[in-house]
């Protein structure tokens, strides 16, 4: 049974998930976010086809969290990196490519969004195993415009990753293959509110409940059956 390695980027805390911005004051909304890469780190892990998951982030305070979760880490290079997020992004995720496979040698890749707090492990191993040798493909989220996971199964292959607005057409648009599949949680990244009164009702994970338990958090809809 092959293997995928993972990736997974984040960005500084403090500019982390500022859609966030209008419900979590800062210091909520940061602990959020590790919380969410918490569980998404620990969701990947538990997948046998997944050996190894690697954070990239320039962010100190991430990177713990991401080795505490049982990641590998690679500090994300500041020179020579572009400065919009997107497109630092892409680029932070290529470098991130280049380094698993210098210390892994020639393997399959997985780039995995840091916001799935839903995630359950038996998602990614499907979408693994449906993804097709020799090629790129990748996950659609909720939305259906953008991307939870692109993968990549050849091991000399480029990820050519092209995150972003309108992720899912770019990356059909480069090649890649969308997989079918009933993976609610794979594909719920949380980037707004109403994304996570979606992953709670789904089911989140440990890190991520504690920290809506402390911060005090309420469902909007929480009482109402059609929630
Ligand atoms: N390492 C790294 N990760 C990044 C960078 N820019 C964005 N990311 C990560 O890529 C994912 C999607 O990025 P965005 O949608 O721009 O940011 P976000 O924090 O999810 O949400 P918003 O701030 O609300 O846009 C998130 O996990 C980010 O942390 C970057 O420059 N470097
Ligand atoms: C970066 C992406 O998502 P978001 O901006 O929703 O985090 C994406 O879907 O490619």
């Amino acid at each position: 049974m092959s293997q995928v390695h993972a990736l997974i980027a984040v960005k500084d805390l403090a500019r982390a998930k500022s859609r966030l911005a209008p419900r979590f004051a800062r210091g909520d909304r940061e602990r959020l976010v590790l919380a969410m890469l918490t569980d998404t780190v620990t969701a990947a892990l538990s997948v046998p086809r997944v050996a190894s998951v690697t954070v990239v982030t320039p962010d100190p305070i991430v990177a713990d969290t991401a080795l505490a979760a049982g990641a590998e880490l690679y500090p994300e290079p500041t020179l020579r990196l572009p400065d919009a997020d997107i497109e630092r992004l892409n680029e932070a995720l290529a470098h991130a490519a280049k380094h698993v496979r210098l210390r892994h040698g020639g393997v399959d890749l997985l780039a995995l969004q840091a916001d799935l707090p839903a995630l359950q492990g038996s998602e990614l191993a499907a979408a693994i195993g449906a993804a097709p040798r020799g090629r790129r493909s990748y996950v659609v989220d909720h939305r259906g415009t953008g991307t939870s996971a692109l993968l990549l199964r050849d091991p000399i292959g480029r990820l050519t990753p092209r995150f972003g607005r309108e992720s899912a057409m770019r990356h059909r648009e480069t090649g890649a293959v969308a997989l079918p599949g009933e993976w609610p949680g794979l594909r719920l990244d949380v980037d707004t509110a109403d994304d996570l009164e979606l992953a709670v009702a789904l089911g989140v994970g440990a890190a991520t409940s504690g920290v809506l338990d402390e911060i005090g958090w309420v469902r909007a809809c929480a009482g109402e059956s059609s929630c």
